[in-house]
């Protein structure tokens, strides 16, 4: 949108190659702060706790006491969070619980000729997860991390967030109900690094996963390769894919709620009705003076990775939703269906005019930590799967290995790997001295 969105109709642009080339090369500023989340990366690894209080001091105003807080998160469910929070908690929890239950693999064996094969699945022994707290609460960004964990069987899940003089009751009594193990007050990129690698206080975990903001998002890019991660999940996007049939006022509404994330968030609603277009400005106008974060919409709706855009077609809408790979992907259209048959890249999808993005965002039971940045086209969000690895596992007898002797020893000759073709040979030599 340009600089004087969202108050103009002028706002609606034309999907121009220049333009519609930004959006698809979108990164949420986080090229902007490499080199200082390395720097600070570097610090936690040599310095730990002495930097992570430092970094505190620094970026979130706070002398922190304890780093580990693990013990404030029962207090905070059993007195500080009043009962309507805790049963949306609960609810919550349970949808997401619920959701992420229905992934659990099992465990298979079957034959396949006369090959016995099988994969078994078993979770990851130590996951740190990131819980967002720095311009807003997150208490939901702590069920969509450790309830996935736990309901693959994660043993141990240490949670990073930030510190705060007054830590948010809500996001530590979530923690609580999903099962966190340890609680450390450590955000932004130290508190990634501090999981990564490990600080006197912090137990360094094999896999960090979790959503946050640029700094977050750049170290996790940073310590991938020491420590597997779950992919970039960083400030919020949305695309919305209109038609003329779309509620202006209910797509304006879904584009403010993501814009109100972060000013690096992005928020793009693209139609074939140049009508619904002009009518998402005006009501995005209207209703932007309304929300409480209204200067951080304003900023979002302002920036290059936002606006509104008339396509030719709703056919020229859906190729760019596919080339955008939208972390939250918006179907507002008559044949939602058929529209979502032809696209395969988006991190999570909304269909219908009683879907807000919103209601994934805290309770459908869906998983709101998803790939940002265009990473949809490799990946979904965070599942059951991210906390699971597979092994496969293979039984032959004599019969099945005797079928399979003359590929393996001749394969392995062409490989030049003769002891290879012997490990096979060497269990038939009474049957060849015959
Ligand atoms: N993609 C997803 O799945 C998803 C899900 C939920 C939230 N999000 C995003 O998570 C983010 C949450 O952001 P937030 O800021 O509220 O919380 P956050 O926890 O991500 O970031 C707060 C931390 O940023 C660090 N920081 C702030 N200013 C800094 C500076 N100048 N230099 C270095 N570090 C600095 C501080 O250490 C602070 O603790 C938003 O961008 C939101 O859109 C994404
Ligand atoms: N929309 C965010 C993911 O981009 C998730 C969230 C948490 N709270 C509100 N929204
Ligand atoms: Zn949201």
């Amino acid at each position: 949108m340009t600089d004087d969105t969202p108050l103009s109709p002028e706002a609606v642009a034309d999907l121009g190659p220049d333009r519609r080339q930004a959006l698809f090369q979108r990164d949420a500023g986080i090229e902007t702060v490499r080199d200082d989340v390395r720097d600070i990366v570097s610090r936690v690894r040599t310095e730990g706790d002495v930097a992570l209080r430092e970094f505190a001091r620094e970026f979130d105003d706070v002398e922190v006491g304890n780093l580990d807080i693990t013990d404030e998160a029962e207090r905070a469910y059993e007195e500080r969070v009043d009962e309507d929070v805790r049963d949306a908690i609960e609810t919550a929890a349970e949808n997401v619980r619920e959701f992420h239950e229905a992934q659990v693999p099992e465990d298979w064996r079957d034959t396949f000729g006369n090959r016995e094969l099988g994969r078994r699945f078993r979770p990851v022994e130590r996951v740190g997860a990131y819980v967002p707290g720095g311009a807003a609460a997150y208490p939901s960004s702590a069920l969509m991390t450790v309830v996935p964990a736990k309901v693959a069987g994660v043993e141990q899940v240490a949670v990073a967030t930030p510190p705060a003089d007054e830590l948010n009751p809500a996001t530590l009594a979530a923690l609580h109900v999903a099962g966190a193990d340890r609680i450390y007050a450590a955000g932004g990129a130290q508190g990634v690094a501090a999981l990564a690698y490990g600080t006197e206080t912090v137990d360094r975990v094999q896999l960090v996963v979790g959503p946050g903001n640029k700094w977050v998002t750049a170290a996790k890019a940073e310590v991938r390769g020491d420590v597997d991660i779950d992919f970039l999940a960083g400030p919020s996007e949305l695309l919305v894919v209109a038609d003329e049939t779309a509620d202006p006022s209910a797509v304006a509404a879904d584009v403010l709620a993501q814009a109100e994330h972060d000013p690096n968030a992005s928020v793009v609603v693209v139609t074939d009705d140049e009508a619904v277009a002009e009518a998402v400005v005006d009501e995005v106008a209207r209703q932007t003076p309304e929300r409480d974060r209204a200067d951080t919409i304003r900023e979002t709706l302002s920036n290059d990775a936002s606006g509104v855009f008339v396509a030719r077609s709703m056919s020229e809408a859906v190729l760019f939703a596919e080339e955008y790979a939208a972390e939250h992907l918006s179907i507002q259209a008559d044949d939602d269906e058929a529209l979502l048959d032809r696209i395969s890249n988006a991190g999570s999808v909304f269909l219908g005019p009683y879907t807000p993005v919103a209601a994934g965002d805290y309770a459908t039971g869906t998983n709101h930590v998803l790939p940002t940045n265009g990473k949809a086209k490799l990946t979904g969000g965070l599942s059951v799967d991210t906390f699971v690895r597979s092994t496969t596992v293979q039984r032959l007898d004599r019969d099945a290995l005797g079928d399979l002797r003359d590929t393996i020893t001749t394969l392995a000759t062409a490989e030049g790997l003769e002891a290879h073709a012997a490990s096979v040979d060497v269990r038939f030599e009474d049957a060849d001295e015959e």
